[in-house]
This record gives C-alpha cells, structure tokens and sequence, in this order.
C-alpha cells in the first residue's frame, strides 16, 4: 500500500458564509488540528520574495550563516542537527536549518544580515511577518466563534511570535544525535501555526500518536493555500477538544524550503479551560490555570510534563537552556 494522504478541509478566508467557515474550522480541528487556508491575504510577490530571500540566506557558507547563530534571545540562525528536545524524537536533532524572527517592534532583539549583501532581507521579512499576523488574526476569530467566544477573544501578539524560515538540504547527513528527519516528529507548542512550502513533499502527520504502528498520512502540496495547525498551548486551552497534532518532515532526496509562522498570545495571557469545551462529564484534564511568561519558559514546562515528571505551574518561569552544543 503507497503513502495514506491526509484529506484535510480546505476554509476559504475571503467567504462571506461566516457561519459555515466557523462550522468546518470546528470539525477540522477536532479531527485533524490541520487544515489548508486559501484566500489567506499574504499576496504571491510577498510569498516570492520571502523564498529568494531564504535561499539566498541559506546557500551562504556555515560560516558566514553561523556569524548569525541564534542569541540569547533565540533570534537568529539555527544550523542542522542543532536541537532535538521534541518529546517523540527521544531526543534526535532536526537535520533542518532555520532563522528565528520576531516582531521588533517594541525592542529589536532580532539578527539582521548585512544590509549590503541582503538589501531588501529585513523588509521582506517584515512584511511577511505583518501579512502572517494579519492572516492569524482572522483565522483566530474564526477559532474564538467556534468555540462560542467573541470573535476578539484570542489575541495573536507579536512579543512571542516568530517567523522562522527553514531549509532542507535533502541530503542525509551524519547526525550528532542519530537523526534521520528534516523534522522529528513533534507537535507545535504554541497557539497556531501558519505554514507555506515551496511545493516539495516531505510533511507528515500522524492522528493517533499512540496507534501502533503509527499511521503517517502526507500532507499533499495546494498551490496557494497555507497549512494550518495549532499547538498545544491551544490544546490545553481548549481541554483537548481541538487537537495539537503530531506531524514530521522526512528527507526526500531533494532540497525543500518552507516558511513557519508560529503564533502565540501576549506572555500576560492568562489559559484558563474554555467554558464551552468543559462540562461536568468532561471536567478540565489539567488543574492548574497558567500564565504564559515567556516562550521558552512555556517550552521548560512543555516537555517536563510532557515526560510525566513534573507538571507544576511553577517550572513556568524558567527560561529554557536546553538547545544543546
Ligand atoms: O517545514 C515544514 O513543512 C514543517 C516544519 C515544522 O513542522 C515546524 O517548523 O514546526
Ligand atoms: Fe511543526
């Protein structure tokens, strides 16, 4: 039997027919937590440009890529093989490369290459980082109605959020840390995820992470439409009704970009059990309210209770210093 590929729904942005888009938003989270977008309001010179910018990044030798490797701040390059903290992956590192990019827009702590050589690399980015927020925000109404909440109710902020291009090489690799995956599999940790490609295969994902065997179903490529899912701080905040989804992307043979976009709420956000995704049958599964302070602190959290160790709303204050060298 060839490779299952996932049937996921398609929500078109620009309909009129609200009602019906909050009702398929509903089910595509609840069975799939994926779904494409089109008429998604991020325009095709933008989505261009971003890609020549990238591997125009990218193609650039270790060492110059490495002048740039991510700060303290996790702003900035991040090589292959560099970091595999993911629950599922036992530890491998991603054979990916990738640039983090936030905001900046209260405080620049981003890596910016030289304007020089990158001319237009810091507006490109910006651009695309206001369009994927714009295109957040109305997807995240559409999410809030679906959950009988008001439309305004999730707040995508730009403090958390980060853009980050990444590269495959499609080349296997000799792995410090015995991986085999451009991306091990994993779920998203945060609220949403926005997520273009440049049409080469390779995205899995798994519904059933405990299913064994695991069942992978590839993620076919829609000329125009953005992949969707959302994390696992969305999970939790929705009691598990809507689903943060174990996905991969295996290496196949050939170079492939893509483009993420991982959203979350202001670091003040208080996640407390949706009203309408718990009753008396189905009480709340995690006890305690959390505030989120910062990203990386959240990540702390994440994979300690993720390994059944801890889940104590106190480790939330931790600033993350598991990237290894
Ligand atoms: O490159 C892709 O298609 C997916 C990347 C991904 O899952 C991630 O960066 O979290
Ligand atoms: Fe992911």
């Amino acid at each position: 039997m060839g490779p299952v590929s996932a049937d996921l729904p398609v929500i078109d942005l620009a309909s009129p027919d609200i009602a019906a888009a909050t009702k398929s938003i509903r089910k595509a989270l609840v069975d799939y937590g994926f779904l494409y977008v089109i008429n998604h309001g991020i325009d095709d010179a933008t989505m261009k440009s971003v890609y020549a910018e990238s591997k125009k990044f990218f193609e650039q030798s270790m060492e110059e890529k490495m002048a740039l490797e991510k700060n303290s701040s996790h702003r900035g390059y991040i090589r292959p093989d560099f970091e595999g903290f993911e629950a599922d992956a036992g530890g491998k590192g991603d054979l990916l490369e990738c640039f983090h990019i936030g905001s900046g827009k209260s405080q620049d702590v981003n890596q910016w290459p030289s304007a020089e050589r990158f001319p237009s690399w810091k507006e490109t980015m910006e651009k695309y980082y206001d369009c994927a927020m714009a295109t957040s925000k109305k997807i995240m109404s559409l999410i809030a109605l679906s959950l009988d909440l008001d439309a305004e109710f999730f707040q995508p902020d730009g403090s958390e959020t980060i853009l980050r291009p990444i590269h495959y090489s499609g080349n296997a690799m000799e792995s410090k840390y015995g991986s085999d995956h451009g991306a091990n599999a994993h779920t998203d940790y945060g609220m949403l995820t926005l997520l273009s490609t440049d049409g080469t295969p390779g995205l899995q994902i798994c519904r059933d992470k405990d299913a064994r065997p695991q069942l992978w179903e590839d993620v076919h490529h829609i000329q125009g439409a953005l992949v969707v899912n959302i994390g696992d701080l969305l999970e939790r905040w929705t009691n598990n009704v809507y689903r943060s989804t174990l996905h991969r992307v295996l290496m196949v043979g050939k170079e492939r970009y893509s483009v993420a976009f991982f959203v979350w709420p202001s670091p003040d956000t208080m996640v407390t059990c949706i009203e309408s995704c718990c009753s008396e049958a189905n009480p709340p599964r995690s006890s305690s309210i959390i505030k989120i302070f910062d990203m990386f602190g959240y990540l702390s959290y994440l994979m300690l209770s993720k390994s059944d160790t801890f889940s104590d709303i106190r480790l939330l204050g931790v600033m993350n210093t598991w990237s290894r060298d």
